[in-house]
């Protein structure tokens, strides 16, 4: 039987937010092993702020350094509005955490997309693809990207990135990144990655938190109901860790373990 997802339940968020920041560490020095840059893509949401806890605070050891200037930073979603628009999870991030990374710690990389295409949401997801092309090799010599973390949220009706409960995008098998026109949560028009891209990551790491995300919780750890977060889970396995608190998992039975 595939291995199972792991589900990991703090107190609290500066908990979770501590925990995240360990298990992100040891992403990093993964991906810096692997090919010397750190490659992670981030969804919107609420996740972003609880990223920007866990990786702002100071370090605590040498072992403990985030190295942002190793970093390649993309988006696992974005909706078609401009970067500075309140919308923009590029303008979520940056203003979250990007504007808040002291000097001393370096710099990333930042992937946001190509603002050009607003009007075209299909060569928007087009050109997205093609800045994975140029920073994973080209499409014809693999036939997915690798990123070595992708840092996902997950909406209370069990979205995650811009896949949808019920949409034709959960199908997609050949682009890495599609356009989406008819997203039921605002702004309709929007980019993400596929599921067969997220589910290839080396890690997939979900923070849910807050009484908001319990009943959700319960249908994906408890169902097997085809939603997009249960669909990361099937796919991805103990390559996936859930970080949540212990308002989201009140009630959920599934065994959760307290720290990494
Ligand atoms: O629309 C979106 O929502 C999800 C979940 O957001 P949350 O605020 O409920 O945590 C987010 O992960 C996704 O990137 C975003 O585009």
């Amino acid at each position: 039987m595939a291995k199972q997802p792991n589900l990991l339940a703090f107190p609290n968020v500066s908990a979770l937010a501590r925990a995240l920041r360990t298990y992100i560490i040891q992403c990093q020095t993964a991906g810096l092993h692997r090919h010397d840059v750190f490659k992670i893509a981030v969804s919107g949401g609420s996740l972003l702020n609880t990223l920007a806890q866990a990786l702002l605070a100071p370090a605590s050891s040498d072992e403990d350094v985030v190295k942002f200037n190793k970093w390649e930073i993309f988006f696992a979603d974005e909706r078609a509005v401009p970067l500075d628009h309140e919308d923009s999870n590029y303008n979520l991030l940056k203003t979250e955490l990007l504007d808040k990374i002291p000097e001393n710690m370096g710099k990333p990389t930042v992937h946001p997309i190509d603002v050009a295409h607003l009007d075209d949401t299909q060569e928007l997801a087009d050109q997205y693809e093609k800045v994975l092309v140029n920073s994973f090799a080209a499409r014809d010599s693999v036939k997915l990207p690798i990123f070595d973390l992708l840092l996902l949220g997950c909406g209370p009706d069990g979205h995650t990135c811009s896949l949808f409960p019920g949409h034709e995008l959960l199908r997609e098998s050949d682009a890495w990144v599609a356009p989406i026109e008819d997203s039921p949560k605002p702004p309709s028009k929007r980019i993400t990655l596929t599921l067969p891209v997220v589910t290839h990551g080396v890690k997939i790491a979900f923070v849910a938190t807050g009484e908001g995300k319990k009943e959700i919780m319960k249908k994906i750890f408890e169902e097997a109901n085809g939603l997009p977060c249960t669909l990361v889970n099937e796919g991805a396995g103990d390559r996936c860790t859930w970080f949540t608190d212990a308002a989201a998992v009140d009630g959920v039975s599934y065994p959760r373990r307290g720290s990494l």
